[in-house]
Parts: C-alpha cells; structure tokens; sequence
C-alpha cells in the first residue's frame, strides 16, 4: 500500500542527501518518480547534499498543485510510482493535503523530507501538516551534533554572528560558515546582514549559547585565571 512518509531532522543531518539516495534506489530498480524542491539553497529546481550530490527537481511555487502535477504526469502516458518532496517544511498546508490524496488515491508514495522547526521552535506550517497526515515519520539516523557534543535537536539562527530569535520565518541560508585556520569565521562586508543557522541541543538553544559565544566565554574565563592578583584582590 503507498504510503506518505515524512523524514524530519535538524538542518544538516543528511535528509537531502537520503532524499537523492532514495530516488537513486528506486529509480535503479525500474520505478519512475517525480522530485520536488522549494527553496534549495543551491537555488532554483534542484537538489543539493553538502555531499555533493545534485539533481534537477521541479520547483514547488505557491501555486503548485500537486494533485493536478501527478493527475497531468499520469494522463500524459508516464508512469508515477513515487515523489520525492525536498524542503518540504516550505510547502502550504494545503499543498501537503494535495500530496496525502496523491498516495490515497493514486496509489504514489510520497517521501518528503524537511526541518520540523524553526529557528524560534515553532513548527513550520507545512511540517505541523506532515505529522497529522503521515503515514509514517522518520527521524534520519546521522544525528547532527551540538558544539558541546549532545545530539542537536533545535535550529538556531544567526544575524552577523548573534544568535536571534525574532525575525521572518522564512530565510534560506546555510549553517555557519566555515571557520578559517586562524579561528576567525568569514563574513560578508560590513554593509549585509550575515544569517547563518547552527544546530544546537535544547540547553544550548534555550540558553542561546552558539559555539562562537562558548569560545568566547572560556576565552574570558582563562584570561581571568591568567590575570595576576593584585595587591588588595
Ligand atoms: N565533507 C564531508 N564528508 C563527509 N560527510 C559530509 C561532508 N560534508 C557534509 N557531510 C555530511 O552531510 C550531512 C549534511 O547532508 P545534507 O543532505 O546536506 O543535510 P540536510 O539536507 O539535512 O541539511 C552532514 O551532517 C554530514 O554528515
Ligand atoms: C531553521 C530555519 C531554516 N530555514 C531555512 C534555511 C535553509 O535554507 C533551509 C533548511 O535547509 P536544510 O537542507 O535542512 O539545511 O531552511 C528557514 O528559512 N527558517 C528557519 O527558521
């Protein structure tokens, strides 16, 4: 029986690189399927891993009728065994009930996979709709990691190295990029905003400590221990 899958994590865990190994694993066994994205951070119509692995898919827009995609696919004389649904948090509630009549009434699985929440906890529309239609909800394996080492189950975003929890829902945009040899991250000229997003576990999220503020709060902490006493101190 088709089923409607929902494959949550954190950002970064490797649920577009899973998205692209599904689809290669069923497309090799003789099932034909359709791939969809919105909001790539590669840009527009495609899939990208930080693996590296890469494919064209169709853009979901806000005008996106998936039933009426698949319904076309099929009258058109092709085959439609699944869909794979990148970013999936992005889509309308609406768009997601579209995808559960598509597996009910077509007979299609669909896998869709996407972050559950966002920056300030909140569930993003579209992922809230997952979980009360899914069939079945998976939670990827590879476990992104907290700078403290706990497993990371909260996305934080940052504006010019701050963490923030006020702002648009919507932002496309990386994890922190990455730090130089000499420690110093890189950034964009003064003049832009630099958002960037770190995986952090609850504590640390609650706390709104990113790893460049425990750098710098054990930095002060040593720099204290090293200060010599003096007279009266
Ligand atoms: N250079 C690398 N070598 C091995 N694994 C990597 C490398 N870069 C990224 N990864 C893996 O890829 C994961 C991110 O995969 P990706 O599919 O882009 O995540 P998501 O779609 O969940 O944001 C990381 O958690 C890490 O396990
Ligand atoms: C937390 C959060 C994330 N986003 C954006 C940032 C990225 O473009 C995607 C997630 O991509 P990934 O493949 O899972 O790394 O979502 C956002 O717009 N708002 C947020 O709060």
């Amino acid at each position: 029986m088709a089923e409607l899958v929902f494959f949550s994590g954190t950002m970064d865990c490797g649920k577009s690189t899973l998205a692209l190994q599904l689809d290669h694993t069923h497309r090799a066994r003789g099932r034909e399927g359709l791939l969809f994205t919105r909001c790539d951070r590669a840009g527009d119509s495609v899939i990208s891993s930080r693996l590296g692995l890469r494919r064209d898919a169709l853009e979901v827009r806000d005008g996106t009728d998936f039933w009426e995609v698949a319904v076309a696919h099929r009258t058109g004389g092709q085959h439609l065994d699944y869909v794979v649904c990148d970013e999936a948090q992005f889509y309308s509630p609406r768009q997601v009930e579209q995808l559960a009549r598509i597996v009910d009434d077509l007979g299609v699985d669909v896998y869709a996979f996407g972050i559950m929440a966002d920056f300030r906890t909140r569930l993003f529309p579209g992922s809230a709709r997952l979980v009360e239609l899914a069939d079945r909800l998976e939670v990827l394996q590879v476990e992104a990691l907290c700078w403290c080492g706990a497993r990371a189950t909260h996305n934080a975003r940052t504006v010019d190295g701050e963490m923030v929890v006020e702002g648009e829902q919507v932002v496309v945009g990386d994890v922190q990029a990455a730090e130089d040899e000499d420690g110093a991250t890189d950034t964009a000229p003064a003049t832009t905003a630099v958002v960037a997003y770190e995986v952090l576990c609850r504590r640390h999220h609650v706390r709104r400590e990113t790893a460049a503020r425990a750098r710098t709060r054990v930095g002060r902490q040593l720099r204290l221990e090293d200060a010599p006493l003096t007279a009266g101190a």
